[in-house]
């Protein structure tokens, strides 16, 4: 036995070796590329490379790692290379534990200082001020659909759409005790009793659910109330040392949800990219056909159309539209202009790389 495993491993052993070289001539690369950066005040974290990178990786891939797991490893291999260059601050809804600080460490990596604020109208707060250099907000949950504090705000600040990340959604029912002996509430954000709700009636129809802040505040009080269990992620159950009653509890096994890196970066094209906008009409039919007729003219497809009230006090509507492409693309541009002629209200939210 350890005569066949001593070989092996003396052969991993060089090969970390080398490793270990390989990664630091490359963070010297980075370092250079800070030098370069800093001179011409071009900034860091450059999310259409990062993208680029990350999809070289799978396609150069030969196997057997998986790409997946590939992309994991770089991910975290351009997060400690990219913090020698500068650290960058980012703030997600808290507190620790959310799925928006997954959502953090999925894009930027472990080499990142995360700032938890208390609502997502502090997130934007703290990124339009400069406290973050970027924040993560939700945007849309496969199951529930959209964020509209989200949408809400996108509209009305400065901030611009850098980058985007979609992370699988599992809800677990957790309780200090791991069993629900004793417990007389299930607290958990609004959406997330919403995305469980078959789940609960089938299994705890008699159980009062409240909706709290956020589903790791719902961990928070679990972890120091036995007659309270939360709906949250098993990192926040860790976190908080709750035990598990039941894991994947969400109605749809799928459940995703959609998150937007805000900031004041204008990304660059990486070859995949998608441009989300906000339009808005004059009330009157026809308005919306016309408005998007320049899309289909220009072979430019959209992938999202979602409407808010405009809150005025009469039915009109802000369209939050997503479409493929970068508005730097020449068809993207000249669709954007003559779709501007027709609209009451534009804004161009962002364009960005499509999420892996
Ligand atoms: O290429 C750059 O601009 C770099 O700064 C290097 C690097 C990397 O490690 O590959 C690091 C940070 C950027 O976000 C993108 C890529």
């Amino acid at each position: 036995m350890t005569d066949k495993l001593t070989p092996l491993r003396e052969q991993i052993d060089a090969i970390d070796a080398e490793l270990l070289d390989l990664l630091n001539q490359r963070a010297r690369l980075a370092q250079q590329v800070g030098h370069v950066k800093a001179e011409t005040r071009a900034p860091v974290f450059r999310p259409e490379r990062e993208a680029q990178v990350l999809r070289g990786v799978a396609a150069r891939n030969p196997g057997p790692l998986k790409n997946a797991d590939l992309q994991t490893i770089f991910r975290e291999v351009m997060s400690a290379c990219r913090s020698l260059e500068k650290r960058v601050t980012v703030a997600y809804l808290g507190p620790a534990g959310t799925f928006s600080e997954q959502a953090v460490y999925q894009q930027f990596g472990g080499a990142v200082d995360g700032l938890p604020c208390v609502s997502i109208d502090e997130v934007f707060r703290a990124t339009e001020a400069g406290t973050a250099d970027f924040g993560v907000v939700p945007v849309e949950n496969s199951s529930e659909g959209a964020i509209n504090r989200t949408l809400d705000l996108m509209l009305a600040t400065t901030t611009i759409i850098s980058g985007e990340v979609s992370i699988p959604v599992h809800h677990s029912l957790m309780s200090s005790t791991g069993s629900m002996d004793g417990v007389t509430v299930v607290c958990a954000h609004s959406q997330a009793l919403a995305q469980c709700q078959v789940w609960l009636n089938q299994h705890y129809p008699n159980i009062e659910r409240r909706a709290v802040a956020s589903n790791a505040e719902a961990a928070v009080m679990a972890s120091t109330n036995p007659a309270i269990a939360a709906i949250a992620s098993e990192m926040a159950g860790e976190q908080y040392k709750l035990g598990v009653v039941q894991g994947h509890i969400q109605d749809d096994p799928h459940n995703r949800t959609r998150f937007a890196i805000i900031g004041h970066l204008q990304t660059n094209p990486s070859g995949e990219d998608q441009t989300s906008l906000v339009l808005a009409v004059p009330n009157k039919a026809g308005a919306v056909y016309n408005l998007l007729a320049p899309l289909a003219k220009h072979g430019v497809s959209m992938t999202r159309f979602e409407s808010r009230p405009a809150r005025i006090g009469t039915w009109e509507y802000y369209f939050y539209v997503d479409i493929e492409g970068h508005v730097f693309d020449a068809a993207v541009a000249r669709a954007l202009e003559e779709l501007k002629d027709n609209a009451a209200f534009f804004k161009v939210l962002g364009s960005y790389p499509l999420s892996l």
